[in-house]
């Protein structure tokens, strides 16, 4: 099962996008819908919201005055937690169930307005964010529902901004154009990545990459990316995790880098690693057999004994992101490798500016990624020696 957290801001068209999504086949859970079905009357969460909140909240017929209710709670953050803490529990449950009725090949879209606002990003393999600007949010809020502006504008600061929606966004979808225009950019998304996530995540296999190595000029949102990827993981390991870091080029500010955000997960044992498979394939990261061997350049201290050189190896289920997960023990060689020569490369511009040249050289040099791969190793092997040289002078230690 896939999962896919839909978000954004009031009348940003979570709703219109969700409908589209079920017409392409996938399964949506409605969190709005739920938390209205939890105070139906006669329910035990109408009763504790009329405890909680007295009569005023109460229609003449004993159902919940939504307006009201509204009113109150969106004027004052306490009273929202209040509420909030009576049917988010209640909302849970009816999830759970949807999500347990749902096949295992399904793609599920769970419609949530407070995905960001609650930190529920780490919960799906990918957060698609609809996004309006307010002014074209209030018109059609106007213009659709029975609420005054200043509803809407409270009910806008009570939730997350655009900064935060987008640094916790895997997909950023613009909704202030035409309808038709977003449900063809929906299609593409289908077909492209969420179908083939779905079935690459089922079979425990990864997506497929480009055969040549292309080198992108750094983006900045590399970090904001791997750190979605990072808590996914991270909570796939649970206890037998020790944190995952973000290295490699893509780690590195200013730096051109092939698209491929490498990220190293450290456990405590090989044994660790080996248990931990079975979770991170769940959440789209499947591990590639084969690849048990840390790269030579990573010799720092002996290679003396190779049980240390050895990692564990996952990759990308995802078609749209690229990423190279190395399961290390945290305090082995190849561990300690991947932060040091990150740490050099932000320290040391000559040194960054040097790497930067040879990887664009060796990507014009070569015809596939494996051959840059190799290449890329020898050269790897003498700079190794100048990073453990820098490491030495600067006192560097692996962070944490
Ligand atoms: C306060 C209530 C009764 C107002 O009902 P009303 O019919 O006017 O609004 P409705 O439920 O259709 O929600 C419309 C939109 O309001 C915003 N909203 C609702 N609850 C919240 C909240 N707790 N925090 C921020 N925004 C919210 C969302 O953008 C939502 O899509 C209702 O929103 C409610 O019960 N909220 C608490 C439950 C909740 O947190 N729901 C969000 C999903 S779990
Ligand atoms: N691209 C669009 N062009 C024009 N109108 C749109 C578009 N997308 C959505 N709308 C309209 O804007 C209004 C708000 O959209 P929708 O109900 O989907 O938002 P929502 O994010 O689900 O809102 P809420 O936060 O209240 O749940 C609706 O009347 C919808 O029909």
């Amino acid at each position: 099962m896939l999962r896919i957290g839909l978000t954004g801001g009031i009348g940003a068209g979570k709703s219109t996008v969700a409908a589209q999504l079920a017409n392409l086949g996938a399964v949506v859970a409605d969190a709005d819908r739920f938390a209205r079905e939890v105070l139906a009357p006669g329910t035990p969460g109408l009763a504790a919201v009329a405890a909680e909140f007295g009569p005023a909240v109460l229609a003449g017929d004993g159902s919940l005055d939504r307006a009201a209710l509204g009113r109150l709670v969106f004027a004052d953050e306490s009273r929202r937690r209040a509420l909030e803490q009576i049917t988010h529990p209640l909302v849970a449950q009816r999830t759970a169930q949807v999500l347990d009725d749902a096949g295992p090949e399904a793609i599920v879209v769970h419609d949530v307005p407070l995905i960001v606002e609650k930190q529920m990003g780490a919960l799906y393999h990918l957060v698609l964010v609809v996004h309006a600007s307010e002014r074209v949010r209030i018109d059609r809020l106007l213009a659709s529902r029975a609420m005054s502006r200043d509803d809407v504008r409270a009910r806008i600061a009570a939730q997350a901004d655009d900064g935060q929606r987008r640094a916790a966004a895997d997909v950023w979808l613009d909704n202030d154009r035409p309808a038709p225009e977003v449900a063809a950019d929906l299609s593409v998304l289908w077909e492209g990545r969420l179908q083939p996530f779905e079935a690459n995540l089922r079979a425990g296999t990864r997506a497929d990459r480009p055969a040549r190595a292309e080198i992108v000029p750094y983006d900045g949102s590399w970090p904001a990316q791997a750190a979605r990827l990072a808590a996914r993981i991270d909570l796939a390991a649970g206890a037998l995790g020790c944190g995952t870091q973000h290295v490699g080029s893509t780690a590195v500010p200013g730096l051109a880098a092939k698209d491929v955000v490498d990220l190293q997960l450290g456990v405590r044992s090989l044994a660790d690693a080996d248990e931990v498979v079975v979770a991170l394939a769940a959440a789209g990261f499947p591990r590639v057999v084969g690849v048990t061997r840390d790269n030579p350049h990573a010799v720092l201290e002996s290679a003396a004994d190779p049980a240390v050189w050895s990692k564990r190896f996952h990759a990308n289920a995802d078609p749209g992101r690229a990423v190279n997960l190395h399961v290390r023990v945290v305090g082995s060689p190849g561990w300690r490798a991947a932060l040091l020569l990150r740490d050099w490369w932000r320290a040391d511009a000559v040194e960054r500016s040097a790497y930067q040249g040879e990887k664009q050289r060796l990507a014009a040099a070569t015809d596939s990624a494996a051959e840059y791969a190799d290449a890329k190793e020898a050269w790897f092997a003498v700079a190794v020696d100048r990073a453990v040289a820098w490491g030495r002078r600067s006192g560097w230690a692996p962070p944490g």
